[in-house]
């Protein structure tokens, strides 16, 4: 990270800048969590916590080796991955509901 800003101002602005990619990443990684819905079974294969578990280890990993904080990254993903539980159930349920 070598932007050293010279005010807030710029500082908020990147961080917007940044915000907004992130946003767009999590409307991608949602629209293949939903998809993962289609080929469980039931609510325990939705929470899956072994490959939860692994997605942590996976990105503490790559929190090291990018520069980021891991102790930040881990809630952040524990966080992240609790919501996308609540909406894939969701999902789920309402496949559950489809005729056929
Ligand atoms: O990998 C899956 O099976 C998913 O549904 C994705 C995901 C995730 O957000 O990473 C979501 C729910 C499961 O608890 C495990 C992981």
């Amino acid at each position: 990270m070598d932007v050293h800003c010279q005010s807030l101002a710029e500082v908020r602005a990147n961080i917007d800048r940044i915000d907004r990619q992130l946003v767009a990443l999590l409307a991608e990684r949602g629209a293949f969590v939903a998809q993962a819905a289609r080929f469980k079974r039931n609510s325990e294969e939705v929470k899956a916590p072994q490959r939860v578990e692994q997605v942590i280890a996976k990105v503490r990993e790559l929190a090291q080796a990018l520069g980021a904080n891991p102790d930040v990254v881990e809630p952040v993903y524990r966080s992240m991955i609790a919501a996308f539980i609540q909406a894939e159930l969701a999902e789920h349920a309402a496949l559950a509901q489809q005729p056929g």
